[in-house]
């Protein structure tokens, strides 16, 4: 299933709903029904080459929902002036009857669109009502997931983007629909901001709890390492710290694990009712991707992708 066949299949309206229930299921710890253990990850670290890069391992299992499947994602970090993507994907859908692929599938789009949708939903649950501004940090391919995903589910009055090249902002202004604001400091980005989207390729702090505005939500993106951070110690302890998967954050999340601050809430929690929503307070969605958010997607793409294939 090539990248233009899910590209066309996957639209945010099916999947959040699926991202949702996915999220609840993963964080109801009753019953075996999700197997998703933390990411397993091998640095393919080149010695005379000065960025970092790995390759993940995301296999899952969803015995109600019938899916098994598995992510291979690597994560090059390969410094500006590159033209290749930083994240490069493949789902692998299974027969969870039989253990046969069923299917090998673009997972770009999937991670993506995935990410985007979870962190929709974070806002959803955590920002303020009448949330006005929505501010993204770094404008890459996460960043655009993150701007279609947000303005097709919400109505910001104002959009602003920061990029540490201002040129890489203009470019994403100039490629996106609707109204945007390029700033030229983080600080003027994230003034005032409701929602504020962290989506770099950083690997120190580029956002600052003295900029942060009370009561605002973060999605925090980038930063997938454990010694890697995109926030810094007073923000994440003013926050209240929600994560995707907890013990996902505790072994990836530098900004969790090197603030020494508790993860509040998986996301999943929340959805479930089980862990209250802070809206009132700063409020950080640690976001470090989850099989099981590829599983439903890829089921999702498969699935249409079917009926449309064996009805030529
Ligand atoms: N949470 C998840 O599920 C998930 C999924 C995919 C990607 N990610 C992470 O999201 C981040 C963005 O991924 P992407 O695919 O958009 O990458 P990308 O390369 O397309 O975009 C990265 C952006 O960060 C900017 N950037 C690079 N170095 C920077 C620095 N030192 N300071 C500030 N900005 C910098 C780049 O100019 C670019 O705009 C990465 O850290 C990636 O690991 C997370
Ligand atoms: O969950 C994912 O797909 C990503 C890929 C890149 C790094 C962080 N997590």
């Amino acid at each position: 299933v090539t990248e233009e066949d899910a590209r066309g299949l996957l639209h945010y309206r099916e999947l959040i709903p699926r991202l949702e229930e996915a999220l609840g299921k993963f964080s109801s710890r009753e019953s075996a029904e999700v197997i998703q253990p933390v990411r397993s990850t091998v640095y393919c670290w080149l010695k005379l080459v000065h960025f970092s890069r790995f390759l993940g391992l995301m296999p899952t299992y969803m015995e109600n929902d019938g899916v098994l499947s598995t992510k291979l994602v690597c994560f090059y970090n390969r410094g500006a002036g590159s033209t290749l993507p930083s994240v490069s994907a493949t789902v692998v859908l299974l027969d969870p009857e039989s253990g046969n692929v069923k299917a090998v599938m673009d997972g770009e789009v999937i991670t993506k669109m995935r990410t985007a949708g979870a962190s929709a939903i974070s806002a959803k649950l955590l920002m303020r009502p009448g949330a006005e501004v929505l501010a993204i940090l770094g404008t890459g391919q996460q960043a655009l997931s993150h701007y279609n995903a947000f303005t097709e589910m919400f109505s910001f009055k104002e959009v602003r983007v920061w990029n540490h090249r201002r040129e890489a902002a203009e470019k994403f202004r100039c490629s996106v629909g609707g109204p945007v604001t390029v700033c030229s400091s983080v600080e003027e980005a994230v003034n005032g901001a409701d929602v504020i989207v962290t989506a770099t390729r950083s690997t120190e702090p580029v956002l600052y709890g003295q900029w942060v505005k009370p009561g605002a939500h973060v999605a925090a993106v980038g930063a997938c390492r454990p010694d890697w951070r995109e926030l810094d110690d007073v923000l994440m302890k003013e926050a209240v710290v929600y994560a995707d998967s907890r013990d996902g954050a505790m072994v990836e999340s530098g900004d969790v694990i090197l603030s020494g601050v508790e993860v509040f809430a998986e996301l999943g929690d929340v959805i479930n009712g089980t862990k209250p929503a802070h809206r009132e307070k700063i409020t950080v969605f640690k976001s470090l991707g989850m099989g099981v958010e590829d599983a439903v997607s890829a089921k999702l793409v498969y699935d249409q992708w079917k009926a449309k294939t064996s009805n030529l």
